[in-house]
C-alpha cells in the first residue's frame, strides 16, 4: 500500500548516500560528492581529463540531471560571480573555468610546443543550433547555424564562430558574456531554469616545432598566439630562433583536440514543474533529446549492432554535440557528471539519473584508443 511504499522510499533515500559512497570505493570510475563539497574538491575528478586533452584526446565533460539540481552551479559555478570577491570567485567557480585555468596552466608547462586555443560556445534550444558568440540582427540571442555530416562521417556547424584565447580569463569573458543570452525561464521547480542545452567547445591545435627551425623553445609570445603559432615557414625564425645555417623551418602535422564542456538542460516531469502553453514545446524538446542520450547510451552499452544516433530531429544534436562514434567507441574520454537532489520529494527524477548514469558506466568498459588527430597545415 502507499503507507508501505512511502516505508520504502524514505529507507532507500536515508541509505542512498552510503549506498553510493560503498559503490564509489569499490569503482574507480565511480564518485559521489556531498551538497557540501567544494568545487575544488569536484574538480580533482576532472584534472585528469585535461592532460588527456593535450595527451591527443577529444573529452567531453557533460553535467546530467533534473531541472534545478544543480548543473549550471557545477559547470559555470555560482552566480553572479562579479558580485563576490576575487577569493570568492575562484572558491565558486565551476567546471568551465577550473578547467580553462588548468588548460593554460598545462600548456605553459610544454614550452618545446606551441598551442592555439580557441573557443565556441552554443545553445541547443529547441533541437536547433545557435551560435552564441554571434548575435542575431536583434542582439537577443545567437545566430541559428544548420549542422551538416560531410560525406567522410564528420558533423560539422558551417560559420560557427570560434574566438582565439590566450587565458581562462578570455575564455571567461566570452562565456560570461553570452550566458545572459541563454534562454531561462521560471518554473516551479527552478525559478532561473535554463531551458537549453549549452556546449562550450575548447578547440587545441598543437604543433610540434623542428629542431632545424628551432633551437631552444619558442619565446613566450610566440606561445598560444593564433597569428604565430605556425612555424613561419617559409620566412626564417624570427630571431632568436633562427637558426645559424640558411635552413628553413620545416612545417609539421597539427594535433587538433576539442574539450566539449555541456550543461544539458534539466530533465523534468511536466506535473511538477508546472509548465504550460508554448513552454510545454520546450520540455518535450529536451525530454527527448535527453530520452535520445540514454537510448545511444544503452545501445552502446548493450553493443547492438544499430546505434541511434540519428534518431529524428535530435539526431543533429546528440551527432555533433557528442560525436558518440569518437567520443566513446574511439579516441575520447566522456565523464558524466550527475546532478542528483538530496531530497525525497525528487526520487524518480534522482533514480532516472542514476539508471542513465549506470548506463553510461557499462559503456565506459569498452575500450578507448587514441589516434593521430592530425590536420594538413
Ligand atoms: N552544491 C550546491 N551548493 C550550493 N548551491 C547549489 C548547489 N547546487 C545547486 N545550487 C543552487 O541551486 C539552484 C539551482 O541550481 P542550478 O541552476 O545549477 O540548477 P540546474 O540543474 O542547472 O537547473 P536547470 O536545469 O533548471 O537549469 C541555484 O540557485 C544554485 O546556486
Amino acid at each position: 500500500g502507499t503507507q508501505t511504499a512511502g516505508k520504502f522510499q524514505k529507507e532507500f533515500v536515508d541509505k542512498l548516500p552510503e549506498m553510493l559512497c560503498t559503490l564509489s570505493t569499490k569503482n574507480d570510475l565511480f564518485r559521489v560528492h556531498a551538497p557540501e563539497d567544494s568545487q575544488d574538491t569536484v574538480f580533482e575528478e576532472v584534472k585528469p581529463l585535461l592532460r588527456s586533452l593535450l595527451d591527443g584526446y577529444n573529452v567531453c565533460i557533460m553535467a546530467y540531471g533534473q531541472t534545478g539540481s544543480g548543473k549550471t552551479h557545477t559547470m559555470i559555478g555560482a552566480e553572479p560571480l562579479e558580485l563576490l570577491s576575487e577569493t570568492q570567485q575562484e572558491v565558486q567557480q565551476g567546471v568551465v573555468p577550473k578547467a580553462a585555468s588548468e588548460l593554460f596552466r598545462l600548456i605553459s608547462q610544454k614550452p618545446t610546443e606551441s598551442h592555439t586555443v580557441e573557443v565556441a560556445v552554443m545553445e541547443v534550444y529547441n533541437n536547433e543550433v545557435f551560435d552564441l558568440l554571434s548575435q542575431d540582427e536583434r542582439g537577443l540571442g545567437g545566430q541559428r547555424r544548420d549542422v551538416v555530416t560531410t560525406s567522410s562521417g564528420e558533423t560539422h556547424v558551417p560559420g560557427l564562430t570560434y574566438e582565439p584565447v590566450n587565458s581562462a580569463t578570455e575564455v571567461m569573458h566570452f562565456v560570461n558574456k553570452v550566458l545572459k543570452l541563454r534562454t531561462h525561464s521560471p518554473t516551479r521547480i527552478h525559478t532561473d531554469s535554463s531551458r537549453s542545452h549549452l556546449i562550450i567547445t575548447l578547440m587545441v591545435r598543437k604543433q610540434f616545432w623542428s629542431p632545424q627551425c628551432c633551437r631552444a623553445k619558442p619565446p613566450d609570445e610566440l606561445l598560444l598566439s593564433p597569428a604565430s603559432s605556425r612555424c613561419p615557414s617559409p620566412s626564417p625564425c624570427p630571431s632568436p630562433l633562427r637558426s645559424p645555417s640558411p635552413r628553413r623551418s620545416i612545417t609539421q602535422d597539427t594535433f587538433r583536440t576539442k574539450l566539449q564542456l555541456v550543461d544539458l538542460a534539466g530533465s523534468e516531469c511536466v506535473g511538477m514543474s508546472g509548465v504550460s502553453g508554448p513552454s510545454l514545446w520546450e520540455v518535450s524538446c529536451i525530454n527527448r533529446s535527453l530520452c535520445a542520450l540514454s537510448d545511444v547510451l544503452s545501445a552502446l552499452a548493450e553493443h547492438r549492432p544499430h546505434i541511434p544516433y540519428r534518431n529524428s530531429t535530435v539526431y543533429r544534436f546528440i551527432y555533433h554535440v557528442f560525436d558518440l562514434t569518437c567520443f566513446i567507441c574511439g579516441d575520447a574520454k566522456l565523464l558524466l557528471m550527475l546532478c542528483v537532489s538530496p531530497t525525497q520529494h525528487f526520487l524518480t527524477e534522482s533514480l532516472q539519473s542514476l539508471g542513465l548514469g549506470s548506463r553510461a558506466r557499462q559503456v565506459q568498459k569498452s575500450v578507448t584508443r587514441r589516434k593521430n588527430n592530425t590536420l594538413q597545415v
